[in-house]
């Protein structure tokens, strides 16, 4: 992918990240107030304490040795418990052995790529060979069917297996399962992931020519489930329509985001770095009729989907062992509700009419969900509604949302804003309450719900769901239900929106960790005081930078101000654990930097030695609006173009003129195939001044090289791009023996006469110096149906004086020797690697990529 920053410094940033993390909230403020204390004292009567665990009990149960000195973190927070109970979370009959659930380590999880060329391979190892093998060596300590798929995830593709990944890590039993995962995730095979993280992807309902929007992406687990989604179906050489925009507002997550998805090769994603409740309209329109005056053209942003996986306190992935239990508390969530509710908005303005939008926390906390809904519900009136989903996953267990909770803030609870202290009434909002009677446009649009009864057995199998249909909504959505029993109060206030349509996933229903998910569909436009509260970027002209034209709703507006330093402080969700790190990566001070385009300087590391070469063939200077952010331009030169076309033979039918995009500082040595979904993005966001801040988009297609060889096209070929490409290749392509192919992955370098096969050397001797393809044979019948058939492995080479030299990375190129060795059952003798290693040596002609 193009990325606008040098991948190298990554490290680096998550380090720095990692030692500024902060976490949400403050401090939890001593409890004074005599309404605390009878809170406290009711729910003691009322349900019975849950069981402590003792510290030896603790390390059993999160599988760590037992080191005499080491004291394991207490699984316990009184407060947290508390919250809890009063929110009822759960039953009371369940509470023990939900919190018996939140204290066993979380079991491990993974998802395989259904669109990557190994597909089959990767589960015929798992079905055939790493079940079987597992189920006898570790049904012991793990039970029987340790490893197996997960019910609700369609086509087999999730899994579910008996054992955390410490566990994975530190079993010997376990050592190749866990090998093969590791490195399998590393070239993008398969994902490492949170079960519940892969739900909220799933109700989007994707189709492969959506567009899609990923507001808060990083590290990246659901945009590549996305990108999976879109490429499912498609044939070899042929792009899906659909495109993913996956944005976020940290610049360094937004690297980790980049390094996770790049494993895809995908040319229809675009990542961005901005505030998702700032993320830009690029409307070239005036207003909404004008945007769909030229149907060719897109005039404006919009998505068929929206994915809105706000930051969140993240107390749903308690069971990874995270600092949660010590860091918990209840202000967490209150500091993040008004981001939530903001990121949210946005999004709504952002989806089609008729489109889909899912919000999702890792939180179990009712103010982060439930109440950033019923907001979202106000706000929205009529224009948009909150699905029931209930037949979609039927396998997947989940509960219905709350349709009352209460707000705590510094050890007080509160069951409406009117209780609330005159000087916390900035920060105890009104919308985080079931009762919220705030903003003019709920006045104005609080309509008639039609609730629907009909599904709800299949919601839930542990709640009980209140009787309710064809509710009246009052102007503030709220009802007030005397006789409700909830226990430490009199006066119970229920939300008249149909939350119940909202979904909980808690740990102890299918061992997993818990998660929240509402589904909305957009119905009608917003109107003009909607989109007013979605702080909508207003266009100035063509080729002008546009203005942030904030206007902020009234009533949030004194709470931002507090909130801003606050926001930022996420917990961040632990799927960076993705490529095996637990960084700690922070948001700092990114908000008011993003608005003002002064962000961190970038490190680009090749700029240099890119703006030294010899012989620049372009002059591509301009500066971009986003301070360290290059614009991406569109490769124009004809002549360069046309090289490539026929050194390679590549066939009319892949258009490369309009598709290409490089960064102006890179000085073209790298070359970007985007999607037409991509090119239409960056041609609107041309004309609109460029508003979207562009950290990457497409896939790797051609590198200048410096060879001395004397060949006649400056450009090879980039192994992310060839599986796209390999169909249109006419030309500079060698068709290798399994044996062949084999040695050349082993050794990198091969000189002619050293190949099994004397035709295939004889053949690559005779071919012009330069880079070219190396397919597999695998009994095809002719060249044409190898070059289609997207099972084939090909691999780009560089024909040099007298060898041949292999130019893939090295994980790709172990994936490669794993496939040869699954197909073919190839591998090299000892004695055989050692005489051809001599051999090239005395060549001195090994090459180094
Ligand atoms: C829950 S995590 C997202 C996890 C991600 N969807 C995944 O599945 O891998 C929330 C992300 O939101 C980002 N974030 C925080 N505040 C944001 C904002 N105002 N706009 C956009 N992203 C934000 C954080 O950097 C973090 O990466």
């Amino acid at each position: 992918m193009l990325a606008a920053r040098s991948p190298v410094s990554l490290h680096h940033r998550i380090v720095a990240g990692g030692q500024r993390r902060r976490c949400v909230g403050g401090s939890e403020r001593k409890r004074g107030r005599t309404q605390g204390r009878h809170f406290t004292q009711a729910l003691e009567s009322l349900w019975r304490q849950s069981p402590r665990i003792s510290p030896p009990a603790a390390a059993a149960a999160t599988g760590g040795e037992v080191n005499p000195l080491w004291q394991p973190p207490a699984l316990e927070n009184a407060a947290f418990e508390e919250y809890y109970k009063v929110q009822q979370i759960v039953h009371k009959e369940e509470w023990d052995v939900f919190m018996s659930f939140l204290r066993k380590p979380l079991p491990a999880t993974f998802r395989i790529n259904a669109s990557c060329q190994f597909y089959k391979d990767i589960c015929s190892k798992l079905e055939n060979d790493f079940r079987q093998s597992l189920e006898s060596e570790v049904s012991n300590e793990y039970g029987e069917d340790a490893i197996r798929p997960l019910p609700w995830y369609p086509g087999n593709l999730a899994w579910h297996l008996n054992f955390s990944r410490k566990e994975l890590r530190k079993n010997l039993a376990l050592e190749s399962f866990h090998e093969f995962l590791k490195h399998e995730s590393e070239v993008g095979n398969i994902t490492r992931q949170e079960a519940v993280s892969m739900v909220p992807p799933l109700f989007l309902n994707v189709h492969p020519d959506h567009h899609i929007l990923d507001m808060c992406a990083a590290p990246g687990s659901k945009t590549f489930q996305l990108l999976e989604m879109i490429h499912q179906s498609k044939e070899p050489g042929l792009l899906p329509g659909a495109l993913v925009m996956a944005n976020d507002l940290n610049v360094q997550r937004c690297d980790l985001l980049i390094h996770n998805t790049k494993r895809m090769c995908t040319a229809n994603l675009i990542v961005t770095n901005h505030e998702a409740q700032n993320f830009p309209n690029c409307s070239l329109a005036k207003d909404y009729s004008e945007a769909y005056k030229d149907n060719c053209k897109s005039q404006r942003l919009e998505f068929d989907r929206v994915l809105c996986d706000v930051p969140c306190s993240g107390d749903g992935t308690i069971r990874k062992g995270h600092d949660m239990w010590r860091k918990w508390n209840s202000g967490m969530g209150n500091q993040l509700h008004l981001l939530q509710v903001n990121i949210a908005m946005r999004g709504i303005a952002l989806l089609k009419v008729g489109g889909r939008m899912v919000y999702s926390t890792c939180s179990m906390n009712p103010v982060e969900n439930e109440a950033v809904i019923a907001e979202l519900l106000r706000r929205n009136g009529n224009s948009v509604e909150l699905l029931d989903v209930s037949s979609e996953l039927p396998e997947l267990v989940r509960r219905p949302g709350l349709s009352t909770w209460k707000v705590q803030d510094r050890g007080s609870w509160f069951q409406t804003h009117d209780d609330v202290p005159h000087d916390r009434k900035n920060v105890v909002l009104p919308s985080m309450f079931p009762s919220s009677n705030i903003t003019e446009e709920s006045h104005a649009v609080c309509g008639y719900v039609e609730i629907n009864t009909d599904n709800r057995g299949s919601f839930s199998r542990n709640c009980d769901i209140e009787e309710t249909s064809n509710i009246n909504h009052d102007m503030d959505g709220v009802s007030t239900d005397p006789t409700s029993n909830l226990d430490c109060t009199s006066n119970v206030v229920n939300s008249k929106f149909p939350l119940h349509r909202c979904m909980r996933i808690v740990p102890h229903d299918q061992n997993s960790g818990a998660f929240f998910i509402a589904v909305l569909h957009k119905l009608s436009p917003l109107n003009g005081s909607q989109i007013q509260g979605t702080k909508v970027q207003h266009t100035l002209g063509k080729g002008r930078i546009k203005q942030l034209h904030k206007e902020p709703e009234p009533e949030t507006r004194p709470c931002e101000t507090i909130l801003t330093c606050q926001q930022n402080n996420v917990l961040e969700v632990d799927d960076a654990e993705l490529l095996g790190r637990r960084q700690n990566l922070s948001a700092d001070n990114q908000t008011s930097k993003d608005k003002n385009s002064t962000e961190v300087e970038m490190v680009f590391n090749d700029v240099k030695s890119g703006r030294e070469e010899s012989g620049d063939i372009m002059k591509l200077q301009k500066q971009s609006r986003w301070k360290g952010v290059d614009p991406v331009l569109f490769f124009k030169d004809e002549l360069v173009i046309k090289s490539i076309k026929s050194f390679f033979g590549i066939k009319e039918s892949f258009p490369l003129e309009g598709y290409l995009v490089t960064r102006s500082t890179d000085n073209a040595r790298r070359m970007y195939y985007i999607s037409k979904s991509v090119k239409e993005i960056v041609e609107l966001n041309e004309e609109v001044g460029e508003q979207l801040k562009i950290a990457s988009l497409g896939v790797k297609m051609f590198e200048r090289h410096r060879s001395k060889d004397g060949c006649s096209c400056a450009y090879r070929l980039s192994y992310e791009g060839l599986s796209l490409l390999l169909p249109y290749i006419s030309t500079r392509i060698l068709y290798a023996s399994p044996l062949d192919f084999h040695r050349l992955l082993q050794y990198r370098t091969i000189n002619f006469a050293h190949f099994v096969d004397s035709r295939f050397g004889e053949e690559a001797a005779s071919m012009m110096p330069g880079c070219c393809v190396v397919v597999l044979l695998e009994g095809h019948e002719n060249a044409d149906s190898i070059l289609k058939d997207p099972t084939t492995i090909a691999i780009v080479c560089w024909r040099g004086k007298g060898t041949m030299n292999v130019m893939v990375s090295p994980p790709d190129r172990t994936d490669l020797l794993e496939r040869m060795a699954y197909r073919f059952g190839i591998k090299a003798s000892a004695e055989e690697d050692e005489k051809l290693m001599d051999l090239t040596r005395e060549d001195g002609n090994i090459m180094r990529i």
